[in-house]
């Protein structure tokens, strides 16, 4: 009996603590996940600020056609002190600027002209336009971001903002790569008959490079005593995560199960319901987890996907992902009684909305179709044949 997937992605969730924290410097930080809440130490934007070049004026005094005398000019990083805008008066201001006193509203320069009378105003003004109020954005005091956020451009630029010179993140996840098997060659060399270029690793620290320290320890050939040996070098570092791929199948070559087993690692689970993945196996030794995930190169990057980040996500103390429900872009063929992970893309239908559409490839060791895929639709277990239209699961790459 081959164990389902939800199954085993609890297994793996659960057995994944989260990592311990530390403190570091705000510009080391893109990529990071919060381990506790970043709060704004300041009002942003700290001062009623100018939202556009123009004039600074009282709103009841703006009438298409009126004109104000100008008192002043104010530009951004200067302090309108002792300006006072008062009936018949504006101050010409810059995007930024601190609006002085009196006014409550700006009005662009390009509603405007410049006379020897004064201003001529093009337009009236409502209170409060083009003006940025005081605290608009955050207050001091004001949680910013939640523990468990990943630190993109937008949250970096956030905590910055707020004042944060450092964050409070979770350690980076180790992570330790192996490959296995006798035919593998590592990129650039120059495979004789019978060997191929090793691709599996260089996939797989692209999965887990931005969020993770990732170790490659090469490649293991398909015996007992070298694969044990390397595997108990690894074991020894004690990562939070090894990933090996290749051997995990039943042939008289894959010994990377028992070679765990001799190290000490005991195997949670072996064998999916799952397609591509089918022989994907978990196990763990003290604080380590280990994936040994199937040689072919399609099936280790959508295992790696679909049951090592969620490990990853939750020693980060992230929320795991959800998939996305649109609809199908073409008919998909019925499935069998393993949940299929299929290549697809996202496009927009000819209705403008955007469905998955299946790469008719599935292969696990087609690799070409996998880099053309930008997501995976998830088909249930058993499905029916489904036609175009019809919603479903997608979990994007
Ligand atoms: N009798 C059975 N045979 C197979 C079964 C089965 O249930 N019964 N399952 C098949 C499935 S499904 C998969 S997936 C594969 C997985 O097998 P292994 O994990 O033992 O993988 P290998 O045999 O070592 O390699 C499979 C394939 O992938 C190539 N490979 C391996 N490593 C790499 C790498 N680092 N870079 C690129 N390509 C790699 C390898 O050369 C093979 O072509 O087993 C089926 N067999
Ligand atoms: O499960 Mo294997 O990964 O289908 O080819």
């Amino acid at each position: 009996m081959l164990l389902p997937v939800d199954e085993a992605i609890a297994t793996i969730v659960e057995a994944s603590a989260a990592l311990p924290s530390e403190t570091i410097d705000l510009h080391h930080a893109s990529g990071r996940t919060l381990a506790a809440p970043v709060v704004a130490k300041l009002d942003n934007p700290p001062f009623p600020a100018s939202a556009m070049d123009g004039y600074a004026v009282r709103a009841a005094d703006v009438t298409e056609g009126a004109v104000l005398k100008q008192i002043g000019e104010v530009s951004a990083g200067a302090l309108p002190i002792g300006l006072t805008v008062a009936p018949g008066t504006c101050v010409r201001i810059f995007t930024g600027a601190a609006v002085p006193d009196g006014a409550d509203a700006v009005i662009m320069q390009e509603d405007t002209e410049a006379s020897a009378a004064g201003i001529l105003f093009k337009t009236s003004a409502a209170a409060g336009r083009n003006i940025r109020k005081k605290g608009n954005d955050f207050q001091a005091g004001d949680v910013l971001l939640q523990t468990g956020t990943a630190l993109g451009p937008a949250q970096m630029a956030l905590v910055a903002a707020g004042n944060n010179a450092q964050v409070i993140v979770c350690r980076r996840p180790h992570v330790a790569l192996l490959a296995t098997g006798d035919e593998l060659l590592p990129v650039g060399s120059a495979p004789a008959p019978g060997q191929i270029i090793s691709s599996n690793t260089t996939g797989l620290s692209a999965v887990f490079g931005g969020a993770c320290n990732v170790t490659d320890f090469g490649i293991a050939p398909d015996d007992r005593a070298v694969l044990g040996s390397i595997l108990q070098t690894m074991l020894a570092r004690e990562p939070n995560v090894i990933v090996t791929t290749g051997g995990a199948s039943v042939g008289e070559h894959d010994f990377v199960q028992e070679m765990l087993i001799a190290n000490g690692v005991e195997i949670g689970f072996w064998r999916l319901a799952m397609r591509p993945g089918k022989p994907l196996m978990f196990g763990r030794k003290g604080n380590t987890l280990v994936f040994g995930l199937p040689g072919n190169p399609v099936s280790a990057l959508v295992t790696a996907q679909v049951f090592v980040l969620p490990a990853i996500r939750a020693m980060l103390g992230q929320e795991q992902t959800t998939p996305l429900t649109i609809p199908l872009g073409a008919d998909l063929p019925e499935n069998g009684s393993r949940r299929h992970y299929v290549r697809a893309r996202l496009q927009r239908g000819s209705d403008g909305q955007t469905c998955a559409v299946p790469i008719g490839e599935t292969d696990s060791g087609h690799l070409s179709s996998l880099a053309q895929s930008d997501c995976l639709i998830i088909q249930p277990e058993n499905a029916p044949a489904m036609g175009a239209g019809t919603l479903v699961d997608v979990l994007p790459l």
